[in-house]
């Protein structure tokens, strides 16, 4: 079994046969059982584990992923998503009864989770296989065909994407497109059934209004600033060594990453020199010897970071660890800056790279202000040891998804929707959600005896409209 590999040229950009091929296949495809769905997903699971040393190298290749990281936030992810969904899938296809009101007394209603049909799955670079291969197992589990479009920055990691997906599947229930802006363009042209979209908020506005041209409905998981607020009761050392992580880890190139923080200003010197501490605890005194830090993924992200930071510079920042920038290397240290200008590039724009700033408050009031006068962030985190505080921050701020007293890891919990608000995303993923997102909720209703609301039609006699009013007051 072979997936489509098509170079991104002009002459073979037409994805018509391809759509079509899927298009014809759908209702055979959708009509497997729980049974036969799962034994796909656990062909699916095989493979990635088969292609794991492949998928290994192919990441080192495209910016020197460690291992482990790809063991652990590519292919245990996908795993655990796979397994969950093999789990849990049999429940998840079953008819849902619904109860009867009373004036719709002689019939019965479920719901059906019918599969939404041809889907297309657009991916970026940063968990290259992860964001591909994960949204594919809730189509597969919701019974669609798909094609695929992982990012053209890490071609490595795409070479085995297509591997993994063409040992398990015909190219009519999934295969794998190779290319960039203009593949995405052709592709965004067909009239697919749903499109699920992992980017940035940017190019998710394109997705959308090429969606709307054939009304596909979308999911759409995208980026922004996820700030991190640490109290004044917070456990400094453990915020600060979870925090280094959750930023660092992939060179702070995660949608979810801390993008920066508002720490009480009583506990803003602690933090600073905890932070610094945790990092050369993950990486070393020297961090670009480490082989446990990544790079970026190009000379153009570099520079887009690196211009921050410098930006940030000039306007009076601070730079209190890190700062050092190899272009060779593609390295950027892991960099804390305090007293950064709220105008500057760093504070506007989604940093996607190594660079932590943190900004004090002196009232949890002004944190929150600053949080709601922004965009809906992706995730936000909050460090504290007050009930009253982590109340009033749910209570008060808006976000995608929270962690308190962590960060990062809400993503890896599949019992929870993950995905943003508005501008951080529409619609959630993972598990159940991401099974509900590649389905259409379709209600059944039986009529199994003549309904009370037939008794309601004209002509309206004066006792039929008492029965009305009876109806609207009472039921
Ligand atoms: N919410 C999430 O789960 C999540 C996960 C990872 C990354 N992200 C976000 O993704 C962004 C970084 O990834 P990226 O740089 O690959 O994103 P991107 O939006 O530039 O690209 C994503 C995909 O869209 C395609 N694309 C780019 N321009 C296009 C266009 N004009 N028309 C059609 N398709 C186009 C690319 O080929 C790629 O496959 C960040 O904003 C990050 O926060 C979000």
């Amino acid at each position: 079994m072979t997936s489509i590999m098509t170079a991104p040229t002009s002459d073979t950009l037409s994805f018509s046969p391809l759509f079509q091929q899927q298009q014809a296949h759908q209702y055979k495809v959708a009509r497997a059982t729980a049974k036969e769905r799962s034994r796909k997903l656990r062909l699916l699971e095989k493979a990635v584990l088969r292609y794991r040393p492949e998928l290994q190298e192919a990441l080192w290749a495209d910016f020197r992923k460690p291992k482990a990281e790809v063991d652990l936030t590519e292919v245990y992810a996908v795993l655990s998503e796979i397994r969950h969904a093999r789990k849990n899938l049999k429940r998840w296809m079953k008819a849902e009864r619904v109860p009867t009101p009373l004036p719709l007394l002689g019939s019965r209603s479920w719901i059906v989770r019918e599969p939404k049909g041809v889907c297309l799955i657009i991916s970026p670079w940063n968990f290259p296989f992860q964001l591909a291969i994960g949204p594919l197992v809730s189509a597969i589990a919701a019974g669609n065909t798909v094609v695929i479009k992982p990012s053209e920055h890490t071609p490595a990691t795409s070479a085995v994407i297509r591997k993994v997906v063409g040992a398990v599947f015909p190219e009519e229930e999934a295969a794998v497109v190779e290319g960039g802006v203009e593949t995405a363009t052709a592709l965004l042209s067909l009239p697919f059934n749903h499109i699920f979209f992992t980017g940035s908020p940017g190019v998710g506005k394109v997705v959308m209004k090429a969606a709307a041209r054939h009304l596909a409905s979308v999911t759409l998981e995208l980026g922004g600033k996820s700030p991190v607020i640490v109290d004044e009761t917070a456990d400094i050392q453990l915020a600060a060594k979870r925090i280094a992580w959750g930023k660092f880890l992939n060179s702070g190139q995660i949608c979810i990453a801390p993008d920066y923080v508002l720490v009480h200003e009583s506990r803003a010197a602690e933090l600073e020199s905890a932070l610094t501490e945790a990092i050369a605890q993950l990486y070393g005194a020297e961090p670009s010897a480490s082989a446990d830090l990544g790079r970026m993924v190009n000379h153009s992200h570099l520079q887009r970071v690196a211009g921050y930071l410098e930006d940030a510079r000039q306007r009076g920042a601070r730079i209190v660890a890190g700062g050092k920038v190899d272009e060779e290397q593609k390295y950027m240290a892991p960099t804390i800056v305090c007293g950064v200008d709220r105008a500057s590039a760093l504070m506007q724009e989604e940093i996607f790279g190594p660079v932590l700033p943190l900004l004090t408050f002196a009232r949890l009031e002004e944190a929150i202000g600053w949080v709601q006068q922004g965009e809906k962030p992706l995730a936000l985190y909050l460090y504290s040891r007050d009930k009253k505080n982590i109340r009033e921050v749910v209570r008060e701020t808006r976000a995608g998804g929270t962690c308190v007293n962590n960060n990062d890891v809400h993503f890896m919990h599949p019992e929870l929707p993950f995905g943003g608000s508005n501008n951080s995303g529409i619609g959630k993923s993972h598990g159940w959600y991401g099974f509900e997102a590649f389905s259409n909720a379709r209600p059944v209703y039986q009529q199994l005896l003549p309904g009370a609301l037939e008794l309601l039609s004209p002509p309206y006699t004066s006792w039929k409209q008492r029965l009305i009013d009876l109806t609207v007051r009472w039921l």
